[in-house]
């Protein structure tokens, strides 16, 4: 890393291209413009007191005869872990539900009506070290842990629909680890949960020591304010994963992620906002920031040398629209909070110009698959 931290692209194509030439770079880039939103001063007094990055940004749609617009805000908090990996977990529990707490509060100034936090908000991400102890400690119930319960309060004090991405512990079902986003309705009810499909095995994500692949499939959530689904982190590399929550309604898909430069930072940009316009939804990538040391050095079996951490966070949460648009994304180095302000009617919008479910021909593809996952499946190649 050079001296000067590098902030993000879109400021440094701001500092570097004459304004003539930086519109059609954004427009080929980034796609249609969205507007910045003026967020309440209050707002943007509180988040430079509390010392993160505050961006609104909005999307465009087009008024239609016979729907009214369906307006909706999300908020998406990045954030770097706030105590050392090594101190006690219940204390580095409660500085988190405090950091976040307070970022809450500004998104409930700015309006924002559904909000999600970055995968496995609540702990460090240490499934770098493949030590069990003490980040099984970090598991809880996604029905009645603490986190949960600390989630409900803000969801019924802000009006607002909260996506906690925790580390699961599923008593009834002997003590399994998930990696689970729990869904708490506006109402403050918990309205269930979404297990992590995709569990990675690259580089220093040896998260497969922890927990186990989902199993609850492409869930959906009908919330007030449109429907919402999860797809946790590394799933974001997997089309169909993105796919199968839209064909079950999704109208918004969060993609709460922890993931690391040198591995995933040129993937970033192009996943989720290529979710977006492949299944014509809304998608929301968030990451986390910093970077994050451990005690003991680990190795991940990958030649590289024995170190005790992940490497570098790099935050760059963003919103991407079903018309390839997205807006700029936060900060790679500072805790920040992304507003965005949709039309759900775009979805529809898209759908009809685009098309890409109507001509999606389903039922081949389904044909075929249900032939590639036999065992004795011959590849369709046909040779001379
Ligand atoms: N947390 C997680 O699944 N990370 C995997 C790395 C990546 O997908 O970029």
């Amino acid at each position: 890393m050079s001296a000067t931290p590098f902030e993000s692209l879109e400021k440094t194509l701001e500092k570097h291209i004459p304004p003539e030439e930086l519109k059609e770079v954004k427009r080929i880039m980034f796609g249609k413009d969205t507007k910045t939103i003026e967020l309440p001063q209050c707002a943007v007094e509180a988040a430079a007191e509390r010392g993160f990055d505050l961006q609104g940004s909005a999307f465009s749609a087009s008024v239609e005869q016979l729907r009214q617009p369906r307006i909706v805000r999300v908020g998406l908090i990045q954030n770097q872990i706030v105590l050392p990996t090594d101190a006690p977990v219940i204390e580095q529990i409660t500085a988190l539900h405090k950091r976040v707490g307070e970022i809450v509060e500004v998104a409930a100034m700015c309006g924002v009506n559904i909000i999600c936090f970055q995968e496995a908000w609540t702990m460090p991400f240490a499934f770098c070290t493949r030590e069990k102890v003490p980040w099984t400690e970090f598991a809880e119930s996604a029905e009645e842990g603490q986190t949960t319960r600390f989630c409900q309060e803000l969801a019924r004090k802000y009006n607002v629909v909260v996506v906690s991405p925790i580390l699961e512990r599923d008593e009834v079902h002997g003590e399994t680890l998930w990696n689970t986003a729990v869904v708490i309705s506006n109402s403050g009810s918990v309205l269930g949960k979404t297990r992590k499909n995709h569990i990675p095995r690259v580089g220093d994500f040896n998260e497969s020591t922890y927990y186990m692949e989902g199993n609850t499939g492409h869930r959906v959530f009908q919330t007030q304010f449109g429907k919402i689904a999860v797809n946790i982190c590394y799933g974001r590399h997997h089309p169909l994963n993105w796919f199968m929550y839209s064909v079950n309604g999704a109208e918004i898909i969060f993609n709460p992620s922890a993931t690391v430069g040198e591995l995933s930072e040129p993937m970033w940009p192009i996943e989720a906002r290529n979710a977006a316009i492949a299944n014509h939804c809304f998608t929301c990538a968030i990451n986390r920031v910093g970077m994050e040391h451990f005690k003991n050095e680990f190795t991940s079996g990958d030649g590289k040398k024995a170190h005790t951490d992940f490497g570098h966070f790099y935050g760059s949460s963003y919103v991407a629209a079903p018309d390839g648009s997205r807006t700029p994304g936060l900060s790679r180095t500072r805790d920040g909070l992304l507003v965005a302000e949709m039309d759900l009617n775009l979805t529809r919008q898209i759908s009809d110009k685009w098309s890409f479910k109507m001509t999606g021909r389903y039922e081949m593809y389904a044909e075929e698959l249900a032939k590639v996952v036999q065992h004795d499946f011959k590849a369709n190649i046909i040779k001379e």
